[in-house]
């Protein structure tokens, strides 16, 4: 066989982009990478070296995933978060760039004060938020809760991975119906689409990510309404309290946060100049 990786990541290249695949390119070398073992880096280096007929079969079965808009994440079963590796499966919401807004709000916030001890993470997914913050934090300990029993599973096996599961419990419930504070820092992401604006989402969420970790009810906003009142004795007094948003929902979220009882309630921004996060403390 006369193909090289090069020749093979251009042509799925162009497939891709004809099946409305985003950042085409990148992808078929994530999928080129993950059959040869290499990195990126690796392959343009190594673009005219041929391909054996099995990596040739794997990457196209890998190709055809992916123009079906199945997610990178997902097909690779990893993503990237806060330069930190986590394991992703279809019970799980794939980690965010924009969420790292968060994190740095929290380094922020405790960078003059003692550092936080307890922390609690609300709707923890993979565990991305808890476990880069337990990197950053390395006398802090963590409590990470999901609904959803595999989900939870994913992220204990991935703080496992990362050497943080001595620093990390996780449990299974309803947001913090059974939890008592205080905590030093309390972080949730919750679900915040609209539920009629979930089909037209790109299919790559709509149809492979939980829909229990998107549906924020009829006007995206349900969780938060449920969340808010619990705030305030789940928080220590000098506490931090952080919850991601969606980008037109920074007041609506900063009211149901101030009749909670906090006093100082900031709307953050993401790199791209969106409302992310509501950064409060009391
Ligand atoms: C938007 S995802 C965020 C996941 C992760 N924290 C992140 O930022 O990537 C929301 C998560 O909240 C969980 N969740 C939804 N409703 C919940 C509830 N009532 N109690 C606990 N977790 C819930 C979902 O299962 C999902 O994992």
């Amino acid at each position: 066989m006369s193909a090289t990786t090069g020749s093979l990541i251009r042509a799925a290249t162009a497939r891709l982009q004809a099946a409305g695949v985003e950042g085409a390119r990148l992808d078929a070398q994530l999928l080129m990478g993950h059959v040869l073992g290499r990195t990126r880096l690796d392959l343009i280096a190594y673009d005219r070296d041929p391909v054996t007929e099995a990596q040739f079969l794997a990457f196209e079965a890998l190709v055809a995933r992916r123009m079906a808009r199945e997610p990178v994440s997902h097909i690779l079963g990893r993503r990237e978060f806060w330069s930190l590796d986590f394991a992703v499966t279809e019970a799980t919401l794939a980690p965010r760039a924009d969420s790292e807004t968060l994190i740095v709000a929290a380094l922020e916030y405790f960078k003059a004060r003692a550092k936080p001890r307890r922390i609690l993470d609300l709707g923890t997914g993979t565990g991305c938020l808890l476990l880069a913050l337990l990197h950053e934090f390395p006398d802090a300990f963590g409590v990470g809760v999901d609904r959803n029993p595999a989900t939870a599973r994913v992220a204990r096996d991935n703080a496992a991975r990362l050497g943080l599961l001595s620093r990390a419990a996780f449990l299974v419930g309803d947001w913090a119906t059974a939890l008592g504070g205080p905590f030093d820092l309390v972080i949730s992401n919750p679900p915040y689409i609209a539920s009629a604006d979930i089909p037209a989402l790109d299919p790559e969420v709509a149809r492979f990510e939980p829909l229990g970790a998107l549906d924020g009810g009829a006007d995206g906003l349900e969780d938060y309404r449920r969340l808010a009142p619990d705030m305030g004795r789940l928080l220590a007094d000098d506490g931090q309290l952080l919850f991601e948003i969606g980008a037109t929902q920074g007041r609506e979220v900063s009211k149901l946060v101030e009749t909670a009882g906090f006093r100082h309630v900031a709307v953050l921004r993401d790199l791209g100049g969106r409302d992310r996060v509501i950064d409060a403390c009391k």
